[in-house]
């Protein structure tokens, strides 16, 4: 749904994206996170043909935007909504208004807005409050009026920016909830930025580590977690700082889907008679299925440790040795 090939940007002499490739699939929800200034907002705004690419092309729904200009770029940008942090919601009009000045903005006909504003208000659980000013409305109300405005088009991808960083948990999970609703109902593709994992693990299906310009990480999350070594792997499952226990070996194992149900470490330590202490573990719900991870300290006898490690494998369980003997 959204093909991003080799696209770099620069400012002056910053190098804001450096030949990033990705790849987000129709109905998928992708999380593209990363530090401050990694290239987060540059690379969304790509995708909406607000920035244009020194090189390299950005494809949405089939139709190369980054190369687009006048009354096509406007047509093309009508198939992509936009959800902002700080809503941007005019504050002098009601919420139904605010709805209506986006769809007056896509060239909805006088007479029909009212009933599509209507209509977009109760996707998100906001017709109660229609006469509402904004200054009247709580943050996450807000974010719902932001989100039904962006809907204003019927858009096929919806981007947002950071939409839940100035929200509290609760409310955050809710916006997330609705948003993978809406996603689920609508076919809607969702690419966001974010700097919270649990933003990510909420709702995302797949995410890309975006660091310098560069993607140096990116899939499903359930193939991160498999796979050792994975930064947003240990940013999704925190265990903390490796300890140093003399006399042991420390693995960190990671668990998903159907493996997480299973007692693995009672299994290890039956089959090869050993003690083992668990320095920490982490389950959680993630794309809709358990993953987790354990950090586990074995003796540091290297047969021993070869031997546990293909014992895990053997049970798909992703094994990294995070402090060797
Ligand atoms: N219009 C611009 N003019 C000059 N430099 C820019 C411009 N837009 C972005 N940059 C620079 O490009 C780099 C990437 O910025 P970008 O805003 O994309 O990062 P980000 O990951 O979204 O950061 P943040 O999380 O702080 O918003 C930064 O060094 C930034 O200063």
């Amino acid at each position: 749904m959204i093909t991003i090939e080799h696209v770099s940007r620069s400012f002056g002499g910053t190098r804001a994206l450096a030949d990033v490739s990705l790849e987000i699939g129709r109905g998928q929800i992708f999380g593209v996170v990363g530090q401050s200034g990694a290239g987060k907002s540059t690379l969304l705004r790509t995708v909406n043909a607000l920035e244009r690419p020194d090189s390299g092309s950005v494809t949405v729904d089939g139709v190369q935007v980054s190369h687009l200009s006048g009354q096509e770029l406007r047509a093309a940008r009508h198939g992509i909504g936009m959800v902002f942090q700080h809503f941007n919601l005019v504050g002098n009009r009601t919420v139904a208004q605010n709805v209506e000045f986006a769809l007056e903005a896509v060239g909805r006909g006088r007479g029909d807005r009212a009933a599509e504003a209507r209509e977009m208000l109760d996707l998100v659980g906001l017709a109660a409050r229609a006469d509402a000013y904004p200054a009247q409305l709580s943050g996450g109300q807000r974010q719902r009026v932001g989100i039904a405005r962006a809907l204003a088009s019927r858009p096929r991808v919806l981007l947002s920016d950071e939409a839940t960083s100035a929200l509290d948990p609760d409310t955050t999970r809710q916006i997330l909830a609705l948003l993978r609703r809406l996603s689920g109902d609508l076919g809607l593709t969702i690419m966001l930025i974010t700097h919270e994992m649990a933003v990510v693990k909420q709702i995302c299906d797949a995410a890309a580590l975006l660091e310098h310009g560069s993607i140096v990480e990116r899939g499903t999350l359930t193939d991160l977690i498999r796979t050792p070594g994975s930064r947003l792997a240990r940013d999704l499952f925190p265990l903390g700082e490796v300890p140093d226990i003399p006399g042991s070996v420390i693995i960190d194992l990671t668990f998903a889907g159907e493996e997480a149900q299973k007692p693995t470490i009672a299994l290890l330590s039956r089959a090869l008679d050993l003690d083992v202490s668990i320095l920490g573990a982490t389950i959680e719900d993630i794309a809709g299925a358990q993953a987790g991870r354990t950090r586990l300290a074995l003796p540091a006898d290297p047969e021993i440790v070869a031997r546990a490690q293909a014992f895990l494998t053997e049970h798909s369980v992703a094994v990294e040795v995070v402090k060797a003997a």
